[in-house]
């Protein structure tokens, strides 16, 4: 998790077009540019969610397993802690 690189929202923000594509799937941002013309799904359906977080319509959607591995080429970090929304918080505290 600490080795990648980690980055807000607001810099997922600015990837917002066909030029540039990010997304945001459980915490994990991905670069998918290079992707958005082979998605089996079509280019429109994920820029209608570039520079924002894809999770919920990404889940609902049903992806295969095949796509979850697929995905994981594109990963170019995580969210900064104050942004991440689904994975619980680390903590140094042990129970
Ligand atoms: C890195 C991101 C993504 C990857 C790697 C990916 C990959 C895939 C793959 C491999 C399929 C074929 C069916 C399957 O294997 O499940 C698919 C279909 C589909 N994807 Fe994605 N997808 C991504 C993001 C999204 C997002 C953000 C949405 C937004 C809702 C989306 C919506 C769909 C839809 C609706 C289909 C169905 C197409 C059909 O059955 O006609 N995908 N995707």
């Amino acid at each position: 998790m600490c080795s990648v690189p980690q980055y807000s929202m607001a810099d997922v923000s600015e990837h917002c077009d066909g030029t540039s594509c990010w997304i945001v799937v459980s915490d994990k941002i991905y670069d998918v540019t290079e992707f958005l013309s082979k998605h089996p799904g079509g280019i429109e359906i994920i820029l209608e969610h570039a520079g924002h977080d894809a999770t919920i319509p990404f889940e609902s959607k049903g992806h295969s397993n095949m796509a979850y591995t697929l995905m994981e080429q594109y990963c170019v970090g995580h969210l900064i802690e104050k942004d991440r929304r689904f994975k619980p918080k680390e903590t140094t505290t042990k129970m």
